[in-house]
Order: C-alpha cells, then sequence, then structure tokens
C-alpha cells in the first residue's frame, strides 16, 4: 500500500461558535491526485488552509512524511487560495520571479522556473502585463504557476479549474498529471465531480466538515445502491411496478435505469422485464460520482438529522467512519 506523504489527522475548527471542521482525517500519497469534493461551506477550504498553516487547528494534527509539519515543510508546498494572491500591479514574470525567491530558489533558478511555466502555461504574451490586466482566467493560470514555480514537494489547490475555458482546463489537468506522475501529492477541491473523476486517484467527500467516504470512485460506488440499466423495448412505463427496492432512476426511449436498494433482488427484475417480451440489454453499471456524491449527501445529512437531540455531533462521526471505512480508503 502507498505510504501518505500528507496526513490530516484528527483536525477540528471553529470560528466562533460555527464547528467548521470536526475530526477531519484523511491523507494524501505521494504521486495521486487527491479529489476534495463537497457542499458549499462543508469545510474544505478552512481544511486546506489549516494543512498550509493559514489557520492553526484547534485539535488534531497535519503531518508530512509522517512528522508533524512545520515552516520549512510548509515552504516546499505549492498553495492556490480560494481567495487568489497575486499582486495584481506585478507583472507576471517579475511576480512569478519574486515568489520562487520568496519560496528559497536563487535569482537565476527564480527566473528560469518562471520562464518555463509562463511557457507551459501559455501565458507568454502576458509576461511584461500587469496581473490585474489579465482576465480571470489567465490570473488563474498565473496562480497556478505561482504555486507551481519553487517546485513544490505537495500542492495544495483551491478550485483551481472553476472559471476556467475548456481549453484552460485541459492544460490546468496535464500540469497537475504531470506533478503527480513526478511523486508530488496533489489535492485539490472542486465542485465539476465529472472532472474530479476522470482526473482524480482517490477522491474525499466531506460533508458537515467531516469526512463521510473517501477512496477511488470504484472503491465507493461498491458501497452505494446498485444501478442497472434494462432495455426491454415492449415494455410500458409501469413494468417495475411493485418490485421491492427498486427505483427508476432514467427512462431514455425504451432503455431504463434503476437503482436496487440493498438486498432487492435482480433476477426479479430480470423476470419483470421479461414478462413484458424480449430484454435486449440487462447490464450492472457502476454510479457516477455525481450520483455516488448526491447519494452519501444525502444519507449522511439524514443520519446527522437524526442523530440531532439524541447522541450528538458523536453520532455523526460513525456515519463518517463507517463510509468511510466501508469504501477501503484512507479514511480512518
Ligand atoms: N472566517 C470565517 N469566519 C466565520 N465562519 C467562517 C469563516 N470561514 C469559513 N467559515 C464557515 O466555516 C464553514 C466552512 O467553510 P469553508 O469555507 O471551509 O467551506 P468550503 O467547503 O470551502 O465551502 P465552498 O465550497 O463554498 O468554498 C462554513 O460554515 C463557513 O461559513
Amino acid at each position: 500500500m502507498a505510504v501518505p506523504a500528507l496526513e490530516i489527522d484528527g483536525v477540528r475548527k471553529s470560528y466562533g461558535r460555527r464547528r467548521a471542521v470536526d475530526d477531519m482525517t484523511f491523507d494524501i500519497r505521494a504521486g495521486e491526485l487527491f479529489g476534495f469534493v463537497g457542499s458549499n461551506g462543508a469545510g474544505k477550504t478552512t481544511t486546506m488552509r489549516i494543512v498550509l498553516g493559514v489557520l492553526t487547528p484547534d485539535a488534531g494534527e497535519v503531518r508530512w512524511l509522517g512528522r508533524p509539519v512545520g515552516f520549512a515543510d510548509r515552504r516546499r508546498f505549492g498553495y492556490m487560495p480560494e481567495e487568489r494572491g497575486l499582486y495584481p500591479r506585478m507583472k507576471v514574470a517579475e511576480q512569478l520571479r519574486y515568489l520562487g525567491e520568496l519560496h528559497g530558489l536563487s535569482p537565476g533558478a527564480a527566473r528560469t522556473a518562471a520562464g518555463r511555466w509562463i511557457e507551459r502555461l501559455e501565458l507568454s504574451s502576458y509576461a511584461s502585463e500587469e496581473v490585474q490586466n489579465l482576465s480571470l482566467g489567465n490570473q488563474q493560470r498565473v496562480q497556478l504557476a505561482a504555486a507551481l514555480v519553487h517546485g513544490p514537494k505537495a500542492l495544495v489547490l483551491d478550485e483551481p479549474f472553476s472559471g476556467l475555458d475548456p481549453v484552460a482546463v485541459d492544460v490546468m489537468r496535464d500540469v497537475l498529471a504531470e506533478r503527480a506522475a513526478d511523486g508530488v501529492p496533489v489535492m485539490f477541491s472542486s465542485h465539476q465531480l465529472s472532472l474530479v473523476e476522470r482526473v482524480c486517484d482517490r477522491v474525499g467527500i466531506v460533508g458537515g466538515g467531516r469526512l463521510i467516504a473517501c477512496g477511488t470512485v470504484r472503491e465507493l460506488s461498491e458501497n452505494a445502491d446498485r444501478r442497472l440499466l434494462v432495455d426491454a423495448p415492449q415494455a410500458g412505463e409501469n413494468w417495475t411496478e411493485g418490485l421491492a427496492g427498486v427505483e427508476v432512476v432514467s427512462r431514455e426511449g425504451t432503455r431504463t435505469r434503476l437503482r436496487l436498494a440493498k438486498g432487492a433482488d435482480d433476477q426479479r427484475v430480470l423476470h419483470a422485464a421479461l414478462a413484458t417480451g424480449p430484454v435486449s440489454a440487462f447490464v450492472s453499471e457502476h454510479p457516477p460520482l455525481t450520483e455516488l456524491y448526491r447519494d452519501l449527501v444525502t444519507r449522511t445529512g439524514e443520519a446527522e438529522e437524526d442523530a440531532e437531540g439524541t447522541a450528538g455531533p458523536g453520532a455523526t462521526a460513525a456515519v463518517g467512519r463507517t463510509a468511510g471505512d466501508g469504501a477501503g480508503g484512507g479514511a480512518r
């Protein structure tokens, strides 16, 4: 099993009386792309700020290569903050050189690295422009260059894909995949779940400040309700009526997508389909991350409501841990 490079262990943070992050525990391995997803206000940015040392946790610990992370380690991390952090009046190349030096590069090395990333991120025509004169998407490319210029040992990026055009998304994705292939642990938050599913090795799903599931999309789907695609050309609209634990997700022409609750019998579904006439497809499908996410967040939300006033906040930890453990991923 891959060794964890960056470990977030039992991290908790409140703003006043509001608990933003609670017992957040997961790890990111060397060379993996880790997608960090969750609804607005779930606690992603707070967690990433704690990893980078911008915020101090109330409890818990962040470790780098097995030791509590320190200033010198963090200096070698690359960070793209949600609020972005560029000097608007500084020119692109000048800014990247400056940030490279700030992170410990010599002036010569900073110049070379700035030039390299300007070229790689297709910013050559803007190198002498002030950042404030660039479009938002191009500013975001500069922000990525700023996170990369010092050759970081780890990358933590808060919504790096938001607001990018499709070509810029491809550039960003390729650069992150290259860094991961070089052994760098890459963590990024995003609301673009189909993108996360396409590019990430593992996904951590956050709800209410806790990690509610973690693993590969395949691992997450093993824990979810099964999906079936049935093509029964002569079936009427109501052919699934009376099948216990079977829900119609969608219909496209003669094809019906079904969700089967735990214990629902797929052979009874097949019998029901055959009773209508020929069946030209009967296929077990893996749900996409968007559906897994919805199921998990809804399920956990319901559990949190159930727990209110009875077992208190501790009850939701059991939900989070069960989901994470069951997924076989890094949540502990
Ligand atoms: N500086 C702050 N002061 C008070 N509350 C805050 C502060 N920053 C965040 N919060 C609260 O903490 C919770 C977690 O916020 P956080 O920004 O970490 O979520 P997020 O998952 O990154 O959300 P989004 O997807 O919208 O960016 C929210 O309830 C938010 O309102």
